[in-house]
Formats: C-alpha cells, structure tokens, sequence
C-alpha cells in the first residue's frame, strides 16, 4: 500500500439534495472498505454527522467520521480542512478511501484545489467530484433565476453583485462535477427527469456525466471508482465566483443565515409539523432540519424539511448521556427573519 495514493471522493450538491442519505448507502455497502468520512456542515448543530454515528451500519465506525462544522469548507481550507487531512493521514491505521460531504453551500473549487498542497497531494488523490442534484426542486424551477426578483433586491441594495444566489452555487457545483446524480426521481415523471437533464447540462460547457438515482441508491463501484484525479484539472472549472472576483479575494456565504432554533418538549409531533410546513411557506426557509424532544417517547424524533416538502420520524432511542432537548437549525437566505421564524415556531411547539 506504501506509496499508492488514498482516493478521495468530494461529494457536494445544495442544501438537502440527498448526500448524507446518499453516503449511507454507501457505507451499508462499504463490503469491508474502511472509509474515512468527512462531514462539513453550514451551521452548528452537526445533523448529519449526528444521523450517521450510531446508525448501527458496520462501515460507519465513530472515530472515522470528523465533523466540520466550523463554516463552510471552501471557506475554512486552510485553518480546518489541511489540518484535518494531515491528521487523518499521520494516523497509523490506513484508510481505504476518504469520503469528504460539503456543507449544501460550499464551492467544491477550493476544497479540490486544497488537494494540489504538497502535504496532501503526495499521499492523496480526488478519485472524483460527484455533484447531488435534487432532480424534483429543479423541475419546480427552484434555481431558474428570477429576475425581476434580483433587479428589484440589487435596486434596495447596491452592493449585490450576482444573480440569484441559488442559482449561482448551482452552477458552480454543476461545474465542478465529474459525475451528477439526478436525485430524487421518485419525485418526477420521465418526461420531468429529461428536462431536468437538458437544463443540468446546459449550465456546463463540458460534457456531462450524469445518472438518475433515488435515495442515492449507485453503486459503490461507480460513486467510488471514478479514477479522475480531479486536483489536477480544477483550475479548468472556475466558479462564478472565481470569475467575479481577483483571485485570492476571500468568499464568504453571506447571501444566506443560518441559526439554531431550541425549543421545549413537543407533545403533538403531527400537530407541530404541520404548523412547520406554514412557518416555512412564509418564510421562505431553504432548510430545516434537528432533533425533537416528545415527552413519553424514549426515541428522538428526526424533522428533515427541504423546501416545503417535510418528512420526520423517530430513529433511535435517546442515549443515557444525551439531554434530551428539541434543537433544529434554519436556513435561508440572508434577509431571513430570524426573529419571527423563532417566535412562530415556539408558538407551533406550545
Ligand atoms: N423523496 C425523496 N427524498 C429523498 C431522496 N434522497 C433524500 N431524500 C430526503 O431529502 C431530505 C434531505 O436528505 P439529506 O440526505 O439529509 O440531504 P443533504 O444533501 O445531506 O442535506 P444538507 O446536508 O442539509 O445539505 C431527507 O428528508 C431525505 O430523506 C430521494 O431520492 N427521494
């Protein structure tokens, strides 16, 4: 094993497009694999990485799995992700591959880019950038620009520089993909998922890879055998971001919010999700997702919102050391009211 470089796969897509769902899969089908994971989150409640530790899935050992949740990966290249890497690379156990989830904002250039640092780039290589689309929320046209909408804001605010800013992370994550998977199409029609393939590949000069899935159900031999060696080609796929600005200029999230909403018990789950659908519809939530503390339940109920489209269930019981406590973390963009979203959902807990 001495000298051949550990893959790495970046698995990247926008808020709630299936890649935590998608990685669970993966490592029920690890076959022996040891995989090393690396999980990025936007905001600081840490779900995803909460959802996959104790699921009981072999593959998924905890001290394999290092949560990020200090910003955005693109963001934090230096500071967080470099140290990481080099720590996981100075352990004696070697790892088979190394699976890296962004948070749903991250532009994956900078984190493949980061690959090409001489500490990384003589042990690892990116085997591949695989791109999460969810296939139902572009056929709803959730990321087709609004114009007028944008006009309207950049009149109120002169500083705005780019278009939609869902649509601009979009692209960029399209761009930087060496494999999309349209997922969700459980959600669509045939007719539905072709116009959804056209309008993905129409944002790329390239040529694009793409495959159709649900829940994120591919094969490991494709997720994880794409043999590209993307560092090297990442300079070629330059973001809007990129584009837009000198090189070496910092890129913030700053077009989106996130905070963290506690709340106490919640006896009525049905009741308090449905009222969560309106507090969402109002306020033009991206993301909504947590923990839910129902009193008599020894189980923690799991919310998971994307848009409107809500789901929740329990799935494990709450640990002995673990408080139970009701927390769910809200994103949207960045003129979101927090304030009342918070009051509103206090008031759909009670
Ligand atoms: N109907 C349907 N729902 C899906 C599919 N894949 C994922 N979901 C649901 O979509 C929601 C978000 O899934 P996640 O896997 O957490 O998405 P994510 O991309 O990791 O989310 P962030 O990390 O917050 O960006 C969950 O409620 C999933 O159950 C799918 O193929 N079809």
């Amino acid at each position: 094993m001495q000298g051949q470089k550990i893959p790495a796969t970046v698995i990247t897509g926008f808020l709630g497009s299936g890649k935590t769902t998608m990685i669970r899969n993966l490592l029920e089908n690890a076959n022996g694999k040891r995989i090393a994971l690396i999980i990025n989150e936007f905001g600081d409640l840490g779900v995803d990485g909460n959802l996959l530790k104790g699921c009981g899935i072999e593959a998924c050992r905890d001290e394999d799995m290092i949560e990020l949740n200090n910003g955005c990966i693109c963001c934090t290249v230096a500071d967080d992700f470099i140290p990481t890497m080099t720590k996981l690379l100075d352990r004696p156990d070697r790892f088979d591959h190394i699976v890296i989830e962004t948070s749903g904002l991250a532009l994956p250039q900078p984190l493949v880019a980061a690959f090409n640092w001489p500490e990384i780039k003589t042990q690892v290589t990116v085997d591949g950038v695989v791109t999460v689309i969810d296939a139902a929320a572009v056929s709803e046209g959730r990321f087709a620009d609004d114009h007028d909408k944008v006009d309207a804001q950049r009149e109120q605010d002169e500083s705005l520089d780019h278009d939609s800013p869902l649509e601009e992370l979009f692209e960029d994550q399209i761009r930087a993909a060496d494999l999309i998977v349209l997922n969700k199409t459980d959600l669509i029609s045939g007719n539905q998922l072709d116009n959804v393939k056209s309008d993905v590949q129409s944002r790329s000069l390239r040529p694009l890879n793409i495959v159709a899935a649900s829940y994120g159900k591919l094969s490991n031999e494709l997720l994880l055998g794409l043999g590209i060696g993307t560092e090297e080609d990442i300079a070629n796929r330059q973001s809007h971001h990129e584009m837009e600005h000198a090189a070496g200029e910092e890129h913030d999230h700053d077009e989106f919010e996130s905070f963290v909403v506690g709340l106490g018990p919640v006896a009525e789950p049905k009741s308090f999700v449905e009222k969560l659908k309106a507090v969402i519809a109002d306020h033009d939530v991206l993301r909504l997702k947590g923990f839910v503390d129902v009193p008599g339940k020894p189980m923690r109920l799991v919310i998971q919102a994307v848009g409107s489209r809500i789901e929740h269930y329990f799935d494990r019981s709450w640990n002995p050391d673990e408080e139970r406590q009701t927390r769910l973390v809200v994103i949207g963009l960045h003129d979101i009211d927090a304030a009342a979203i918070s009051t509103a959902m206090n008031a759909a807990a009670a």
